[in-house]
């Protein structure tokens, strides 16, 4: 297999948990994520989609290398075949490997903006990344200005599309975008969606995290279905077609009831996850 053949990501056996401590400081391990594999290929929009709380998000952070201190990972990940360690991650991360985060949160709140966008650039690299900036900013209707100003004066949504801009005009290889739509306006929304697809056509593999299976559909080539910190099963989106007879798991099924167009009728049960 050629190095251009392989994922771009590789997940593989992927298991994440928690050291904790309870009153008697006995010490506790509590396990969120199970063992879980997952491929991205370059130029394809995967989606994870599955309910809140279940571990989508540390599936992310496993990716970035930026697990809580408490938290021990197992299994092994791999960016076009090359093992994604601690090393690796630095060198790539926000570069060939961009994350939009969930939480506006991860802007530094003592550096400017347009610092934080640019991310650290050789004097040479300046002109080139401020005019990729000024770009994704008017895409994202941002005024320039904003690039000086510190993040406690942004409004949530401009948070947000501070956080959109930055990742997608690194012409990173993977994108891990960790809910990145909620609070943007339906046109912002659908804009930075058009732009992952655009991105997906130049070559980049992009892993969409969602709870809403109905963007993931709309959006994604492929679904890994997320319960409770596995996944279920990753299917072409086509496979949600009319009852999703085509899917494997009936979480999967009880996904396609809740659809508008089903009508949004409640999951039924679906007893053990296996
Ligand atoms: N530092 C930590 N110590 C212990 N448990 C943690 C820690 N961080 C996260 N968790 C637990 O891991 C679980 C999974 O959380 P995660 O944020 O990945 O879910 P999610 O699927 O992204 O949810 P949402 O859709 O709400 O974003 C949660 O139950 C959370 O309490
Ligand atoms: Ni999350």
């Amino acid at each position: 297999m050629k190095d251009k053949d392989k994922p771009v990501l590789a997940v593989k056996d992927l298991s994440v948990s928690f050291t904790m401590y309870d009153g008697g400081m006995r010490r506790r391990e509590r396990e969120m994520v199970h063992q879980l594999s997952l491929t991205v290929n370059a130029g394809e929009i995967v989606a994870v989609a599955g309910s809140s709380g279940s571990g989508k998000s540390l599936l992310a952070h496993a990716i970035l290398g930026i697990l809580p201190k408490n938290a021990n990972m197992t299994g092994t990940l791999e960016f076009c075949g090359r093992r994604l360690d601690e090393k690796a991650l630095k060198q790539l991360r926000g570069k060939e490997i961009s994350f939009i985060p969930q939480s506006v949160k991860y802007l530094d709140p003592l550096m400017k903006v347009g610092r934080q966008v640019m991310g650290p650039c050789r004097r040479r690299e300046r002109r080139s990344r401020q005019a990729k900036m000024k770009q994704a900013f008017a895409r994202y209707q941002l005024e320039e200005s904003v690039a000086k100003l510190y993040p406690y004066q942004l409004s949530g949504g401009m948070a947000r599309r501070v956080l959109i801009s930055g990742a997608v005009m690194n012409q990173a290889k993977l994108i891990v975008a960790d809910e990145p739509t909620p609070g943007l306006q339906e046109t912002l929304a659908r804009e930075t969606m058009k732009n992952f697809r655009e991105l997906a056509e130049e070559g980049c593999g992009v892993l969409l995290i969602t709870h809403d299976i109905d963007l993931a559909l709309k959006m994604a080539d492929r679904i890994a279905v997320f319960y409770e910190g596995d996944i279920l099963e990753t299917v072409p989106a086509e496979a949600f077609a009319g009852d999703g007879e085509a899917l494997g798991h009936p979480y999967s099924r009880a996904f396609v009831k809740a659809l508008p167009q089903n009508e949004f009728c409640a999951p039924e049960s679906f007893g053990s996850r296996v």
